[in-house]
């Protein structure tokens, strides 16, 4: 048998409650919540003292305390339990005698929360103040069960403190939807969480990329499926030559077209490239257009597909600056294929002519000519007055022959004081006319060094194909030996190239 309990010296009340009705009663219903008790109260208060006290109404009393739905419960001084109504059992399975045998707060209460409730229980006893909170308790069966706990003081009307008054409500539907809401605002939160990082990682992907095509020399612009400006770099502006606090955002593209058109040489040329790219959907290969300014740009574009379905999300642009380019290539152009020293075409243009002429003059079934030029007496010229006298010859005899030869005639010079020219087309007449032209121009050149002028006649062979067969080697022979005769016969002549029916003719 356990201690006395610290109540043993109070009222009976208190000991067996609602069977013995004093005092004590009187208080325990007056902190009784709900308002079937308030209504029994009050319809009590009514009624002279005697018959609130009196037997008739023990019964009421303690019937309306056992009928709550929640746990009604008096925990005496000593933090032992003196009662529990019925619903304690029907809620926690454990019989309120039990609980009264036992330490309560052991039986009753979930490990977890134990301690929470023992020191709640302390600070009650010790202050006596009502308190307010919520625990879990351990259903006989094992299950936990969240409850929130309602304490009361219960005191003498001198204000001495009787024991505690508990009301345990079941509260575990509300914990369970607290407990939902908490794992949807968690759901949310890592949602908001990733999106925010999606966003952020998006972002710095934009900049990185944004970066990298400013620092791209060529000029981009994307264009929405609307055909309006999305993006463009720095460098687009500067191609362009906009100025770059001129928004472009937004524009379209006939806006932007007429913004630069007068830049260009051609822009209706321009114009119909775009259209005709805009309407393709394959992408297109670089087009090279030039600026009134002498700058050459080459264009590109592809659609920008969509990451599903067939729908472009826009077309990107693509200009690049190849004024550059293109004048390094020409000046390589010109290195690789003329002379420097005349500016005539060199020996290597030569033979890409000649194969070139021969392969047309074959297919419409006409002549080409061949005049191969030596200089006759250049190098006592060197030898008197100097190289540089001699490449003076040079260069005055090129201009001079130049301008007798007709725009379809082609001037080579080959090397040393050789020179050649080609003729399409050409008849045996025209050869010899030609060739004429060109003997009596050298020979009209006077040189002037120091105190002495001098002059130089020039020797020509003359070939024709296709009298003269063996491919472009047999024509250059052919000149070649023509030449070498007119040269043995005295120079400041030409000779035609012996064929099977064609005569040489001397002048
Ligand atoms: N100044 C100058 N002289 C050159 C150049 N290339 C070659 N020569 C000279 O041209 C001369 C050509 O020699 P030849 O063909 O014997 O001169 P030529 O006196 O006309 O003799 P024939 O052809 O036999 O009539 C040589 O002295 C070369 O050094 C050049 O670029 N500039």
């Amino acid at each position: 048998m356990a201690a006395a309990p610290a109540w043993a010296g109070l009222p009976e009340v208190f000991m067996s409650p609602f069977v013995t009705v004093g005092a004590g009663l009187a208080t325990l219903c007056g902190l009784a919540s709900g308002g079937y008790i308030l209504m029994l109260r009050q319809r009590l208060a009514a009624q002279p003292a005697a018959d609130v006290a009196g037997p008739s109404h023990d019964r009421h009393f303690r019937l309306a305390a056992e009928a709550g739905r929640g746990i009604e419960g008096l925990v005496g001084l000593d933090g032992c339990l003196i009662w529990a109504n019925p619903a304690v059992e029907r809620l926690t399975g454990h019989d309120a005698a039990a609980l009264k045998a036992a330490d309560f707060v052991e039986l009753l209460v979930c490990d977890r929360d134990r301690a929470f409730c023992r020191q709640q229980l302390q600070v009650l006893l010790e202050t006596g103040v009502p308190a307010d909170f919520e625990l879990r308790i351990q259903r006989r069966d094992g299950a936990t069960l969240w409850m929130a706990c309602h304490w009361l003081p219960v005191r003498e009307e001198d204000g001495r403190l009787l024991s505690l008054r508990v009301s345990m409500e079941d509260i575990q539907s509300r914990k369970e939807a607290e407990y939902q809401q908490l794992e949807t605002v968690a759901a949310l939160r890592r949602a908001q969480a990733l999106s925010e990082h999606y966003l952020r990682r998006s972002n710095e992907e934009r900049l990185r990329l944004s970066a990298l095509l400013d620092v791209v020399r060529a000029g981009i612009l994307f264009m929405d499926p609307d055909h309006r400006v999305v993006y463009c770099n720095q460098a687009f502006y500067e191609i362009w030559g906009l100025p770059p606090s001129k928004s472009l955002m937004g524009m379209r593209d006939v806006m932007l077209q007429r913004m630069v058109m007068d830049l260009l040489v051609e822009p209706e040329v321009f114009l119909k490239h775009l259209k005709d790219v805009v309407e393709s959907r394959q992408p297109s290969e670089p087009v090279e257009f030039h600026f009134r300014s002498g700058r050459v740009l080459t264009s590109s574009s592809r659609l920008v597909p969509a990451p599903e379905g067939p729908r472009a999300i826009g077309r990107i642009w693509v200009f690049e600056d190849v004024t550059a380019q293109r004048l390094a290539a020409r000046q390589l152009q010109q290195m690789a294929e003329r002379d420097p020293l005349t500016n005539l075409y060199n020996r290597r243009r030569f033979h890409e002519e000649l194969v070139r002429m021969l392969a047309d003059g074959q297919r419409r079934g006409e002549g080409v000519g061949l005049l191969a030029i030596d200089l006759d007496g250049f190098k006592p010229v060197n030898d008197r007055f100097g190289h540089q006298a001699g490449d003076e010859v040079l260069v005055r005899l090129a201009t001079a022959v130049g301008a007798v030869v007709r725009r379809n005639e082609m001037f080579f010079r080959l090397g040393g004081d050789e020179f050649a020219i080609l003729v399409p087309s050409a008849t045996a007449l025209e050869l010899a006319e030609l060739a004429r032209r060109v003997t009596g121009c050298v020979a009209g050149l006077r040189f002037t060094f120091g105190d002495e002028t001098v002059a130089v006649t020039a020797s020509l062979g003359i070939a024709f194909s296709p009298q003269q067969g063996g491919g472009p080697e047999g024509l250059v022979g052919a000149a070649d030996r023509a030449m070498y005769v007119a040269k043995t016969q005295g120079g400041n002549r030409w000779a035609f190239a012996p064929a099977e029916s064609h005569a040489q003719s001397l002048a």
